[in-house]
């Protein structure tokens, strides 16, 4: 493969990073990925894995003369972090995130881009329930989409070389608009761990089934509800304060909609029920046919939890 940025560097050391620094050091993308984590604790994990070909203990340092800065740190952190990064920044660099949420990440950094270097928000479709820096793995964005939410002034040529790497790293790219990603996400993302953390704590409520027979008889559905609600909860705290508006516009019609459900099962409308699974059924089909379904439950076995 083609080095595509001559050094990466790399702003929290986690999954998605961690993912990152894999694929760009398999399929040789960069000469050099450089990595920075706050924690030390987290510093020392990934020299001792060889995540990247060199860990900083300044951030500062991880940008300098960097040609590729991918912030990857809780979506509540991007401000935080660019203004820190900010002044030690190549002039041509480009900075990118990878935050689930890209209006408010948008609002917070592109202030602290100084004049010269470019900003490229984006966001990958692709993760799994672990986080820190032993969860990555190299193939986590194969086919997996990438969405890239230029602004109006972000320079043609520096998002179309992020699309390289993007590309080069097995993912499929597509720009949108940033509050039109966040609602799409709402529904498609946010929303669905919001009912899923709901649901393991409603079974949580219920000590006699949490007591034994949640563990001893847990079905299909309930498991994967508890790996989705097993994520990171800095990450999505993070994401629910950042996509509000647009995760209760989407959590309002999830409770209207499940009133209506409750009703036809109140009512004994067998068939209202099973008109409604029709068409959710074929929503499932869709995707897999589109080729959006890897089995993510496999995701254990690639990546063990830290
Ligand atoms: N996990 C997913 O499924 C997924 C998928 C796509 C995008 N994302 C987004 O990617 C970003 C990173 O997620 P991840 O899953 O890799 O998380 P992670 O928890 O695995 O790693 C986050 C990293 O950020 C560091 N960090 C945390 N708080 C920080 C702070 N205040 N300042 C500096 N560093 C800090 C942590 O030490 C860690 O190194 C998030 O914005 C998330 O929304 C996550
Ligand atoms: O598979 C999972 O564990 C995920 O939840 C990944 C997932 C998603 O909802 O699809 C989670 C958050 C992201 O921002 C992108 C991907």
């Amino acid at each position: 493969m083609t080095v595509i940025y001559d050094r990466v560097a790399l702003i929290g050391l986690g999954l998605i990073a961690g993912s990152m620094s894999h694929a760009i050091r398999e399929k040789g993308l960069a000469r050099e990925v450089v990595g920075f984590a706050r924690s030390a604790g987290t510093r020392e994990v990934a020299r001792d894995i060889g995540l990247c070909d060199r860990i900083t203990d300044c951030a500062p340092d991880a940008v300098a003369d960097a040609d590729l800065v991918v912030l990857a740190v809780p979506v509540g952190a991007m401000g935080p972090v660019a203004a820190e990064i900010a002044p030690h920044l190549k002039p041509g660099a480009t900075v990118t995130d990878v935050g689930s949420v890209k209006q408010s990440v948008i609002d917070a950094v592109a202030p602290h881009i100084p004049a010269g270097v470019h900003f490229v928000p984006g966001h990958p479709l692709a993760g799994t329930e672990h986080s820190g820096p032993r969860a990555g793995f190299a193939s986590l964005f194969q086919n997996r989409w990438w969405l890239l939410t230029p602004l109006p002034d972000t320079d043609p040529a520096a998002a179309a070389r992020l699309s390289d790497l993007v590309r080069a790293m097995g993912a499929k790219t597509d720009t949108m608009e940033p509050a039109h990603h966040d609602l799409v996400l709402a529904v498609t993302s946010h929303a669905p761990h919001l009912i899923a953390y709901t649901m393991v704590g409603v079974a949580d409520h219920l000590r006699r089934v949490t007591d034994e027979e949640v563990i001893q008889y847990s079905a299909a559905g309930f498991r994967d509800f508890t790996r989705i609600a097993a994520s990171d909860p800095t990450m999505w705290r993070d994401v629910f304060l950042h996509n509000k508006e647009a995760t209760l516009d989407i959590l309002g019609r999830f409770t209207e909609e499940l009133f209506v459900l409750q009703r036809a099962i109140r009512m004994g409308d067998g068939q209202q029920l099973f008109d409604y699974f029709t068409r959710t059924r074929a929503i499932r089909r869709g995707i897999i046919e589109a080729g959006q379904d890897t089995a993510a439950p496999d995701f254990g076995r690639v990546s063990p939890a830290r």
